[in-house]
């Protein structure tokens, strides 16, 4: 097992990386502090590991939550749900709740803790390559709104995040290829190096090469920990964690949560924001090209959906949240390893890029 610490002070938690740690009881019982524990999962995931995390449980009063699986769940109608089971138990705030599924479940599940009774602990177990690399670390929690991806939420940092690697044998080709999406997005923002690392080790990752997949949620969460480490709240440098995210994010909220899986929608925002950057001149073709390559070869889609328009584009990203005063700003990249703080665009340069990078 490897540990790597997210150091917040007072808040600070490790994250565990390896095989097997479900049935580890120390990392659990380490950071469980009263007698009550709710594990929150979903339908996919409840048949293949709640037993297992379970039977590491026996000696807390358990209470369990199964939610059904996809982003269109991710609402406030279906966090309810969670208060109800609770409140049923008479759970109180030394209550430790225990998310154990993929970015869904760990947004709201966090969400669920952030808010119950004004906060209790809460413990990530991350079961997708997404959420080992990316959601489960930093704090970010929330619920999707009709209107805008992630828009009620709290920062809420959990007690520590459990990434088993082995879990990811079950993971379907889909939802591994969306995971790398955000593993790409470490080597473009800030370790150019990764990416060249990534690019000659794609195939292994595609065919879950354990060494390869390790090194890669390892390095990822490394970056991601040190970022956050530095910027908690998202008041400069976190935002580079968007890359992608403002045209993402447009995509799942336009097209109907769920349709897109998220990592998809930000590989596609990611060669969106580069094909940016390269109309400002700051990206070269040549670095444009590798890109858009990295993606496609992770089994990315790069191209947004046909059946969004320009203005719908446009109306979806004015809602996001790194905009000011209802300026649109975006994270964009100044070369591979460099991404820039979020930066006001030129409509027209918008527009033109919304028009013209299409299939
Ligand atoms: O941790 C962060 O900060 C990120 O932005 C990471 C993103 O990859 C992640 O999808 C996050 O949930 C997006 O947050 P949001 O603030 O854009 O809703």
């Amino acid at each position: 097992m490897n540990t790597l610490q997210v150091a917040l002070g007072e808040r600070s938690y490790p994250i565990y990386i390896g095989p097997d740690l479900l049935d580890q009881v120390e990392c659990y019982a380490r950071h469980i502090k009263g007698k009550q524990v709710l594990l929150v999962t979903n339908e996919t995931v409840a048949p293949l590991y709640l037993h297992r995390v379970l039977m590491q449980l026996r000696a807390y009063n358990t209470a369990q939550v199964i939610l059904p699986d996809g982003e269109q769940y991710k609402s406030l109608d279906v966090l309810n749900q969670i208060f109800d089971t609770l409140l049923a138990n008479k759970f109180g705030r030394n209550a430790t709740l225990i998310a154990l599924g993929g970015g869904v479940i760990g947004d709201m599940g966090g969400f669920a803790a952030a808010c119950y009774q004004r906060g209790i602990p809460f413990i990530q177990i991350p079961t997708t390559l997404l959420a080992q690399v990316d959601s489960s670390v930093g704090g970010k929690t929330g619920v999707n709104h009709p209107l805008g991806k992630n828009m009620i939420g709290a920062f809420y940092q959990p007690q520590c995040v459990i990434a088993d690697t082995g879990v990811l044998d079950t993971l379907d080709d889909r939802q591994l290829s969306a995971g790398l999406a955000e593993v790409i997005k470490y080597g473009l923002i800030r370790d150019a190096e990764f990416f060249d690392w990534l690019d000659d080790n794609m195939d292994a990752l595609l065919v879950r090469d354990k060494k390869a997949l390790a090194y890669a949620i390892e390095r990822s969460c490394m970056n991601k920990a040190e970022v956050v480490a530095e910027d908690e709240t998202e008041s400069g440098i976190r935002a580079t964690l968007n890359l992608g995210h403002t045209f993402g994010h447009a995509i799942e909220t336009g097209l109907g949560y769920g349709e897109y899986l998220h990592g998809e929608a930000v590989a596609i925002g990611i060669c969106q924001a580069a094909d940016l950057s390269r109309r400002k001149g700051w990206l070269s073709d040549n670095e444009m090209g590798k890109i858009k390559a990295l993606l496609k070869k992770a089994r990315l889609p790069v191209y947004p959906p046909d059946a969004l328009s320009t203005e719908q584009f446009l109306q979806l990203m004015s809602v996001d949240k790194k905009n000011v005063d209802g300026e649109i700003r975006l994270i964009l990249l100044k070369a591979i390893g460099q991404a820039t703080l979020p930066v006001g665009v030129d409509e027209q340069l918008l527009r033109l890029t919304l028009e013209s990078y299409k299939s």
